[in-house]
């Protein structure tokens, strides 16, 4: 770094350099925490080895563990954070192209960093390839069809950041980011060795610790976008770089047709099971469900009925979906004949219900 850096990178931490830090990074002491004091995220390690082989078993069981990770988060607010950032637009541009990252880095930094640009270019081409594939996977245990995701990121612009948190005297004060979940479909992060990153998760903070031969995935949408922040360390300077994955500028951002399907039902069935339950208690075998047509619509409400064949079999894709569980589990004898039996029973497991109460949380208004 020449001088003139150096002391630009003094006047930013100027703040730093003094027994206390300025009021202007400290941050709320309700949203107070304490650094190292954190318990482990324990997330699960999903290898892609076998998907990008190819191997179409392990990719699917590769699915299957995205879900049940993605099922299982919160949402949460801004002072100063302690950290430089640099964010950059990343195009897939041949070598002359204006917006090729290497002419950025010329044209903002100067000629000395053209071939940190050419680098920048071909780490995200890399990331390109990787979040793809992350979100092929991601497609598929959502149960969409699987090109679908594919195509849609295919022509993205995304969005690459590089986040260097500087020493902080007092960590417990200031944080490097604040909580927030980030607005774009997916971000894979690496960080150094140093760790700070903390994914909130079963209301509390739980740190991912930093795995040298692993990086971190953030999603958004129906999976509940994941809350995160960066804690800040006392002695040593910490450095992470975001990619994040974004559709072409122009794209309609709707969800895929049949997920958009599953979730309308699974919303109306679930006000309709909440309603049930709380007028006829959890041992009520006949229900009517006053206000939702798709499932009054069943003669008597047979699921066996051709006209509520599609509904169950949608019915019954949303709750694998959204519990885990393979819906066949649910589909005990043929006594349980009745589709409101079937709710009813389905309901007793307990899991569906948290699992419903999250999809309307998260699609803010259920009314
Ligand atoms: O540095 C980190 O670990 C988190 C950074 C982050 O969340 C972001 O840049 O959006
Ligand atoms: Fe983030």
């Amino acid at each position: 770094m020449d001088s003139s850096n150096a002391s630009l990178h003094h006047l930013s931490f100027f703040e730093l350099s003094t027994n206390f830090v300025s009021e202007k990074f400290v941050w709320p002491r309700e949203e107070n925490h304490n650094a190292n004091q954190e318990d482990d995220l324990n997330e699960p390690i999903v290898d892609l080895e076998g998907f990008f082989n190819g191997e179409k078993d392990e990719a699917r069981q590769t699915a299957e563990l995205v879900r049940s990770a993605c099922l299982s988060h919160d949402r949460f607010c801004l002072k100063l954070p302690w950290k430089e950032t640099i964010s950059c637009c990343f195009h897939e541009s041949g070598p002359d192209d204006p917006q090729a990252a290497h002419v950025f880095f010329r044209s903002a930094f100067g000629q000395e960093f053209e071939h940190i640009g050419w680098i920048f270019q071909e780490y995200c081409k890399a990331m390109k390839r990787l979040s793809v594939g992350i979100i092929e996977i991601l497609g598929m245990s959502l149960g969409v069809d699987e090109s679908h995701l594919k195509e849609y990121f295919q022509e993205g612009s995304s969005i690459m950041r590089c986040n260097f948190y500087p020493p902080c005297q007092e960590p417990g004060l200031a944080l490097g980011t604040g909580p927030h979940c980030d607005p774009t479909a997916l971000a894979i992060l690496h960080q150094d060795q140093v760790g700070g990153l903390q994914v909130f998760a079963d209301h509390k903070w739980k740190s991912v610790r930093p795995r040298h031969d692993a990086l971190v995935a953030l999603t958004n949408g129906v999976y509940k976008s994941c809350g995160h922040r960066a804690v800040v360390n006392k002695w040593k300077e910490r450095v992470s770089l975001v990619y994040f994955l974004c559709p072409r500028e122009d794209k309609i951002i709707v969800p895929p047709e049949n997920l958009e399907a599953v979730i309308a039902l699974v919303r109306k069935a679930s006000r309709g099971i909440a309603e049930v339950t709380e007028r006829d208690g959890p041992d009520a075998n006949v229900v009517v469900f006053d206000n939702y047509p798709e499932i009054n619509d069943c003669p008597k409400h047979c699921i066996n009925a051709p006209s509520t064949v599609n509904f169950r079999s949608k019915f019954l894709r949303a709750v694998e979906l959204l519990t885990g569980q393979k819906a066949s589990r649910f589909r005990k004898s043929e006594e349980e004949s009745s589709l409101a039996v079937f709710l009813l029973n389905v309901l007793r497991k307990n899991r569906l219900r948290t699992c419903l109460r999250n999809v309307l949380a998260h699609e803010g208004n259920p009314e």
